[in-house]
């Protein structure tokens, strides 16, 4: 991310607009589906709860006062309530939410039906349980079991249709009580449409809303990334750089310091300086000397490959290596491979005393020999690098654990 580029104010749920169907690109109503699902589990228990409490009441409140309207019809209520509350559950089951609440939908009709059926056609009194509030019966099966909007409005209007054509039908009304029945049915479904439609917009549009700022959180978050790299990595050649290095160091002795079970048995530490470097850029000039600063770096990176071990550039021609997962004397097999290579990389060098070619010089130090921390460590493996170079350069000299510098090439 450049600093020129702007960011627009994070939208909020008013700054939103969706279209009057309410629906979603499809990948995002998927999301949507399972969002909404997941936001009315909670709320539907306690609706259901909430029911079954006033629905005691009003029985206690009946045989009270000696009534029996409700006494007629509390076991099919009552039975209901315990259904959709074990379905609720059920819901909640990979298995069968994506199959329940349709099953239950279908079932919904199939009562309704019945209830018009029982009610018109043989005139059963059972039909006074399910006839009036099967299509109410629907919207609160669509609500708590999150139906998408659209299969609710259908259902309600197929519902809504079938009961009023049964009213027409019933011989026990005067064409007056159908007309005022149809209206009081369409008034009060029309109110349950009208709050159902509303609270879905509410639900797409928080949910809009929560899906930008994720991705704005995401946005921040691989910026941060970016930007924490950055900082701790050497642009042109891609190491860790002095910076990252003490950092890593610092947190490496800690861990040995401390024996947490995360900490590496030693710390070895390699330096290696480019020999004559400065004839180099004398003799091919400043660009030349930064690509030969990439080729020779590309080598301890390929180099370098267990999690906790890296490569660093420690400032100019120097650079580190770390090695953690390897005995001292591995790390100086590496130290020698490593200056190897680099000569075969050939990379002419007509100002070097040593050699034809571009070369290292490398200092190599170690933990087990008592250093107390990375500085000190660092200051092991310069004093073994120095000693390198005044022997002659293009060899890996190491600091033993006696503190005396001893040439290995
Ligand atoms: N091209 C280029 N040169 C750099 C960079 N950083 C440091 N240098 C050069 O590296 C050279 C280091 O020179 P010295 O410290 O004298 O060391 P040297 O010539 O390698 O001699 P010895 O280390 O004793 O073998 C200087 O000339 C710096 O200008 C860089 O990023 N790019």
């Amino acid at each position: 991310m450049t600093a020129n580029q702007t960011h627009s104010p994070l939208p909020s749920g008013n700054d939103i607009s969706l279209p009057w169907h309410l629906r979603l690109p499809s990948p995002l109503e998927q999301d949507f589906r399972f969002y909404s699902r997941n936001s009315a589990a909670g709320v539907a228990s306690g609706a259901l709860l909430l029911i079954a409490i006033l629905l005691v009441c009003a029985m206690l409140l009946e045989s009270l006062i000696g009534t029996e309207i409700l006494m007629q019809t509390w076991r099919p209520r009552l039975f209901s309530l315990m259904v959709t509350g074990g379905c609720l559950a059920l819901c909640h089951q990979p298995r069968w939410r994506d199959w329940l609440p349709p099953a239950l939908l279908l079932l919904a009709f199939t009562l309704s039906f019945s209830g018009i059926y029982l009610g018109v056609v043989i005139d059963h009194p059972l039909s006074y349980v399910f006839f009036l509030q099967t299509p109410l019966s629907v919207v609160m099966i669509s609500t708590l079991f999150r139906l998408p909007l659209h299969s609710t409005m259908i259902s309600t209007v197929v519902m809504t249709g079938a009961m009023i054509t049964g009213l027409f039908f019933a011989r026990e009304y005067s064409p007056y009580e159908h007309l005022t029945l149809t209206l009081l049915s369409l008034a009060f479904i029309s109110m349950s449409l009208f709050g159902q439609y509303v609270y879905e917009k509410l639900l797409r549009k928080h949910f809009l809303s929560e899906h930008v700022l994720y991705q704005h959180r995401d946005e921040l978050h691989s910026a941060n990334q970016i930007l924490e790299s950055q900082a701790t990595v050497d642009g042109m050649t891609g190491c860790i750089n002095r910076r990252g290095m003490e950092a890593r160091l610092n947190h490496l002795y800690h861990l040995l310091k401390q024996q947490s079970p995360d900490a590496p048995e030693r710390i070895n530490l390699l330096l290696f300086d480019i020999d004559f470097f400065k004839q180099y850029n004398d003799t091919y000039g400043h660009p030349a000397g930064d690509e030969c600063l990439k080729k020779v770096s590309g080598v301890p990176l390929s180099m370098v490959q267990a999690e906790k071990d890296f490569a660093a550039r420690y400032g100019g021609e120097e650079f580190v290596i770390v090695l953690t997962d390897s005995s001292f004397n591995d790390a100086l097999v590496f130290a020698e491979r490593m200056r190897n290579r680099v000569e075969q990389l050939g990379l002419p060098h007509s100002g070097s005393r040593v050699n034809q070619v571009v070369t290292i010089s490398i200092g190599v130090a170690c933990s087990d020999g008592g250093a107390e921390n990375g500085a000190a460590l660092l200051k092991q493996a310069d004093e073994a690098l120095y000693q390198a170079k005044g022997a002659g350069r293009n060899r890996v000299a190491m600091m033993n654990t006696q503190g005396m510098v001893e040439m290995l090439t």
